[in-house]
């Protein structure tokens, strides 16, 4: 995946030396109608302590923003109140959160995109209050067992009972001989843990369903000529996560209104998700989102990194030289579809990109109902026959919210790979040392998600 290094890329560092931020003119701010409170926010809501709202998997949080949960006293309704600081590096940033302000008012009337209810300042920090999004972050259901893998302090002990389990076998002169994950928590409390990945990966119906409404958000933002300029995994956000909720798309923190006959230019962006035209330091359009889009539907799918490279400066390399393998393991049990989706994003030029709208009318998406009418036609003829559904799609569609331990087959393996990372004592059953690297490079590629960048400095090779 290492391309050689190409002059494109040393044209961009030294025109991206030279400072040319047109971005503070695309800033909104002309009117903002949300009444700006200064009563202490403790007073008019709770709280709630603990962990801030974020994925634990993303090394980005805690710089400027804080996102934590909170019930309004007065109405015991939930919110998030993303609390962000003035002050950054020196720099007086309060326009900023305006700004911010200003294209969630705007949004309002999209209800693929978080809702602001109120907003409170302190001499340090503004509050966003915003409709809060229970099922937390796509990239959960992505990259997986973050949150529910063990710590390694849960490890130590519950490695210390298997060993009790084990020496009282031993003792007795008996040897289990087929000890895994499966078998050592009583309840399936590991197994649940270790095969959380396999169960909350979305399924291909889920992917298009939400697809298509990101898509509704993203194609509202352009008409009202937005860009959102952030659109990855993190930022999307869902309702509710059992059952599968809707998408809400939140951070408008990069986002930039397009100016007509003025150019934008910037550097900003999110390292995997940002378009060639960021890095090559050329105009900034709608396009620009749809690349994200297609990093989206890549990752959404395949729950792998397209242009993830070992460090940042070959990540940008293999973005500004398409350098995508759609040979590639993962995309083989994909619908012809859905790469031709995906590919008609993953595209160069940015006026050669398909926008939301054309997405929104793509025959993959289109496709869902055709698929749907077969599935259920095959659960009725199964039913009928008194058989487990044979439709991949409908079993893991079962399994996405509410499996039990009971499941066989491929999952075994995933399992196998999963504790082996996980717990690191493990060792897999299956002989075949290939398939477990392999397997093995896919989930640490999934967890190597990086930080946004928003100055130029950042990405000087
Ligand atoms: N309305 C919400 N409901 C639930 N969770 C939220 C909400 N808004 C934000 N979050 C959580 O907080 C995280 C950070 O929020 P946001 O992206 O707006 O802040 P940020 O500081 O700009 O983050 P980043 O630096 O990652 O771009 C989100 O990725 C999400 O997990």
């Amino acid at each position: 995946m290492i391309p050689p290094a190409s002059p494109r890329i040393s044209n961009t560092r030294s025109r991206g030396q030279v400072e040319t931020n047109r971005g503070a003119t695309a800033l909104l701010l002309d009117s903002i109608k949300t009444a700006i409170r200064t009563e202490p926010f403790q007073d008019v809501y709770n709280v709630i302590h603990g962990k801030e709202l974020g994925s634990p998997l993303s090394v980005s949080r805690g710089k400027f923003a804080i996102v934590k949960r909170c019930v309004e006293k007065s109405t015991g309704t939930e919110y998030a109140a993303k609390f962000l600081r003035k002050r950054r590096k020196g720099q007086d940033c309060r326009v900023k959160v305006l700004h911010e302000i200003a294209v969630l008012e705007l949004t309002n009337p999209s209800h693929r995109i978080i809702n602001l209810h109120q907003v409170y300042e302190t001499p340090t920090e503004m509050v966003l209050v915003l409709e809060y999004a229970a099922g937390g972050e796509i990239f959960n259901q992505c990259v997986a067992e973050g949150d529910e893998a063990f710590t390694q302090e849960e490890v130590k002990r519950l490695m210390g009972q298997i060993l009790e389990g084990v020496a009282f076998l031993h003792r007795n002169n008996i040897v289990h001989l087929d000890l895994k994950v499966t078998c050592c928590a009583a309840g399936g409390e590991i197994f649940n843990q270790c095969v959380a990945e396999g169960d909350e990966a979305f399924t291909q119906e889920e992917v298009k369903r939400l697809m298509g409404q990101i898509l509704e958000g993203v194609a509202f933002l352009h008409r009202n000529n937005i860009v959102h300029l952030d659109l990855k995994l993190q930022n999307i956000l869902l309702t509710s996560g059992c059952p599968l909720g809707d998408i809400k798309i939140v951070d408008f923190g990069l986002s930039r209104r397009l100016c007509q006959n003025q150019e934008l230019r910037e550097i900003i962006g999110t390292p995997e998700y940002v378009a060639p035209e960021i890095l090559s330091f050329e105009p900034i359009s709608t396009a620009t989102d749809m690349w994200s889009i297609g990093v989206l539907a890549y990752m959404m799918l395949t729950r792998t990194s397209p242009f993830l490279g070992e460090d940042k400066q070959e990540t940008f390399l293999n973005i500004s030289q398409i350098n995508i393998d759609y040979t590639e393991e993962e995309l083989q049990d994909l619908p012809a579809s859905a790469i031709h989706f995906i590919r008609s994003l993953l595209i160069k030029e940015p006026k050669s990109r398909a926008t939301a709208e054309e997405c929104l009318r793509h025959h993959w998406l289109q496709e869902q109902v055709q698929e749907k009418r077969e599935e259920d036609l095959t659960s009725e003829i199964c039913q009928r026959a008194h058989t487990k559904p044979a439709s991949p799609s409908s079993s893991s569609s079962l399994s996405s919210c509410c499996s039990s331990s009971s499941e066989e087959g491929p999952l075994v393996e995933e399992l196998i790979v999963v504790a082996a990372y996980t717990l690191g004592q493990c060792r897999p059953t299956m002989p075949d040392p290939e398939t477990l690297s392999l397997d093995v490079k896919a989930i640490s590629k999934r967890f190597r998600f990086e930080e946004p960048f928003s100055s130029l400095q950042k990405i000087i090779f």
